[in-house]
């Protein structure tokens, strides 16, 4: 049986940084992927999703702000197969430039295959050669990342639905998608295939979209999207699917007070995200996964038997890129330089990339109610945002929780063009516990939407 130092199961957004530290560190290290490097930030996830994203917003900004600009584009015309040849040609260059960095690295071996535990300490590869081997190390390290959830609902496997991977093979905008579920996903690829042409109808179990944020940023991301177009219903719950007719689908619904169909000719699921670790080999290991099977974690990422740890979304809690590539550095620490560093109480800055975007970081202003701290909730709509009407961008605002005693800032949420940048302004305020009060006096360039962090927090003036 070959013998590694390290043994990292999953090229996804940890597991390679991680591969590639361990073994520059002078350890030998095994890495295995099933499918492709890059995992599903660059195949199926964040890197796809966000070219296609800007094709969407060219599309919004030829058929309904030059308008608004005083530029007439009589016509436009979505060229879909451009789209998706464009989106593919980021995603093969993205892929082809982390394989490349993980060839060039000395001590890295590189394994196409499926990993499964035989033990705590032997994974058996089944590799894509059609070979079955079994491998050791003194670590190994578990970053095989989520998949997306197949609801069971009646009537799933009668139709052909969508994921948010297969809905990336697409040849043609649908007539008519639906979509299972008001999340990041949801909401991204429905305002997309909105702009793309499709009629989008969105269905979500919660009484909003969003349910995680505070009720105002639910309620103006429903209006944008019913402004749209897009149809909005909350508080349903999709029972049933079938084929009806050569092409369409009828999808039942439970409303609070009714049952209803629609007719579509595409299903989305965007309901969530489950752990690859069904076929694992957990069960022969002393590693322990929660009822849906996210492997559970200390706050050193360290699983229940020494030497073997988890990190990204495969340990349940935030799913984001940035989170993945963190646990990277912590185990990297860990492991390399003898530094335990904890994953409690980090900052977990997000950003959907929705058109008005929302960034996210810290509390929202129903958790610091709910957590009793005195706090000030300072706020400022983007249509007095003097960048914002400049760009004829006006949708959204800007809001911060405060801590009342400290002046720190808590949480904030912007709901704007640039609302993950402008987020991140106030990230970085977070980390140097830099108080509100100095933001609003602070000199920003003129006429930045940064600039207007003066007057979000002059709405806190006595
Ligand atoms: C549509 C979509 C859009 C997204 N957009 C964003 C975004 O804008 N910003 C953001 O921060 N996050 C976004 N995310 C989330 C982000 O993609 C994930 O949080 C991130 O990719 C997780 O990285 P990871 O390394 O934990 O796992 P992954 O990237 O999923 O990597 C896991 C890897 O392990 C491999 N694997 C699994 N099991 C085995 C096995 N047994 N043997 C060998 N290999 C195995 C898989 O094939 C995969 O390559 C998006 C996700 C989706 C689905
Ligand atoms: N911009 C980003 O960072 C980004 C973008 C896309 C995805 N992601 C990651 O991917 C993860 C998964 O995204 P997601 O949108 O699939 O999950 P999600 O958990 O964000 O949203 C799923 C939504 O589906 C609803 N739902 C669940 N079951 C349902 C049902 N049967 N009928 C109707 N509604 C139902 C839930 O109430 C929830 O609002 C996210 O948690 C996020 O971490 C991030």
């Amino acid at each position: 049986m070959k013998e590694f130092d390290a043994i990292v199961i999953g090229a996804g957004q940890a597991g390679i940084p991680l591969a590639k530290k361990l073994a520059k560190s002078g350890m030998s290290v095994a890495l295995i992927e099933k499918r492709f490097v890059g995992g599903t930030c660059i195949n199926d996830g964040c890197t796809p999703t966000k070219a296609l994203v800007a094709s969407a917003r060219m599309a919004y900004l030829a058929g309904t702000l030059s308008e608004e600009l005083g530029v007439d584009i009589p016509s436009y015309k979505l060229n879909f197969e451009r789209v998706m040849a464009r989106k593919n040609k980021i995603v093969g260059q993205f892929r082809a430039g982390s394989i490349k960095g993980l060839e060039a690295t000395e001590n890295l071996t590189l394994i196409y295959g499926e990993a499964k535990f035989v033990s705590d300490k032997v994974v058996a590869i089944n590799s894509s050669t059609g070979d079955v081997y079994e491998l050791t190390a003194k670590y190994i390290l578990i970053n095989t990342g989520c998949s997306p959830t197949v609801t069971k609902i009646e009537g799933i496997h009668e139709i052909k639905y969508l994921t948010s991977t297969s809905i990336l093979e697409l040849d043609e905008v649908p007539e008519h998608l639906l979509i299972v579920g008001g999340g990041y996903i949801g909401l991204e690829f429905g305002q997309m295939f909105g702009r793309f042409g499709a009629k989008v109808t969105i269905i979500e179990h919660s009484d909003r979209l969003l349910p995680h944020e505070d009720e105002d940023v639910c309620g103006v991301m429903t209006d944008i999207f019913k402004e749209e177009g897009i149809e909005v219903i909350t508080q349903s719950k999709v029972t049933k699917f079938e084929k009806y007719g050569a092409d369409r689908i009828r999808v039942t619904f439970t409303t609070s007070d009714d049952v209803q169909t629609r007719m579509c000719t595409h299903v989305l699921l965007a309901s969530g995200r489950s752990p690859q670790t069904g076929n694992l080999g957990l069960e022969n290991t002393a590693v322990t996964a929660d009822d849906a099977g996210f492997i559970k974690v200390d706050d050193y990422l360290q699983t229940a038997v020494p030497n073997v740890f988890a990190l990204g979304d495969v340990k349940g809690g935030p799913a984001f890129t940035h989170i993945s590539y963190n646990d990277h550095l912590i185990i990297a620490d860990h492991l390399i330089h003898g530094k335990k560093e904890s994953i409690k109480g980090r900052l977990v800055p997000y950003c959907m990339f929705t058109d008005p975007q929302i960034g996210r970081i810290g509390i929202t202003e129903e958790q610091a109610i709910a957590s009793g701290v005195a706090h000030l909730v300072a706020h400022i709509p983007m249509r007095n945002v003097a960048r914002a009407i400049e760009t004829g961008e006006t949708r959204g605002f800007m809001k911060a929780v405060v801590d009342k005693n400290t002046g720190l800032i808590l949480g904030a949420t912007i709901i704007g063009e640039q609302g993950g940048e402008i987020m991140t302004v106030l990230q970085m305020a977070m980390m140097g516990n830099i108080t509100y009060s100095q933001i609003r006096f602070a000199i920003f360039a003129h006429p930045l939407y940064a600039e207007s962090l003066n007057n979000l927090f002059m709405s806190l003036d006595a």
